[in-house]
């Protein structure tokens, strides 16, 4: 399978425990392409999405992401494809006993990051890509929750990935900071080529940055069209 196509799930069927939530996906991302996943509440979004970065594991069907076969992940190699991947929560998921130089460093050191230099150099690389290169020294707790989001974001750059899976990134945040945030994850995906799989139920989102739209429905993925949405 080729790197250069961040998703491929062919035939997969996604569970959660024994309940069948998904049967037989098939998607594929390409390099660089944003895509929005919709569906109502408790239809499989997030299942979805962990499986992609092997929060829960393909029992049947096929699929690759990032150049790993889902289907022979385990515990060991789990966390070579989260390297390899930017996860983005709705909650953002920071550490809040640290400031945001700490968070950053605590996530390249647990990857592998040794030399102190380059780390730094890391660090300051993303903060700045992200808006926040002043603000390294900010206690999480400290930060608004449009920073928090940035912080994360900041985070999911870490090693480079060509794929980001965002799961409600903006479900916290008000439509101002929203705005920024989307702009922030067109402008990644534009500049470094990177993929980026986002879980919304804001349609408006969709509207306002539109982009290819996969909407799950009655267990199982369709393609759409933004007009097709509502
Ligand atoms: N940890 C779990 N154990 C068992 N069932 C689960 C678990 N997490 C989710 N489910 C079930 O899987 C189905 C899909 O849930 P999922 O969270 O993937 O949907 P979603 O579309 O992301 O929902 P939402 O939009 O509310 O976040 C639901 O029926 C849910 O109850």
């Amino acid at each position: 399978m080729s790197e250069a196509i961040p998703v491929s799930l062919r035939n997969a069927q996604i569970y959660q425990g024994k309940s069948l939530v998904l049967g037989n996906v098939n998607l594929e991302v390409k390099k660089g392409e944003f895509v929005y996943l919709i569906g109502k509440t408790g239809t499989g979004k997030s299942s979805l999405l962990k499986t992609l970065y092997g929060d829960l594991l393909l029992k049947e069907g096929e699929g690759d992401v990032a150049g790993f076969d889902l289907k022979s992940l385990n515990w060991k190699t789990v966390p070579l494809l989260r390297r390899n991947l930017g996860i983005v929560f709705q909650d953002f998921q920071l550490l809040t006993d640290r400031n945001v130089n700490d968070n950053l460093e605590f996530v390249l050191k647990a990857t592998g990051w040794s030399d102190k230099v380059l780390i730094k150099e890391k660090i300051e690389n993303v903060l700045d890509k992200v808006g926040l290169r002043a603000k390294g020294y900010k206690m999480t707790y400290e930060m608004s929750g449009g920073e928090q989001q940035r912080v994360d974001i900041a985070r999911a750059l870490l090693n480079n990935p060509k794929l980001i899976l965002a799961d409600e990134p903006t479900g916290n945040l008000d439509p101002e900071t929203t705005d920024k945030i989307m702009q922030l994850l067109f402008t990644i995906c534009k500049d470094y080529h990177t993929a980026v799989v986002m879980a919304t139920h804001d349609y408006g989102i969709i509207q306002r940055y539109p982009a290819r739209v996969v909407r799950i429905e009655q267990g199982a993925v369709n393609e759409i069209t933004s007009e097709g949405m509502l």
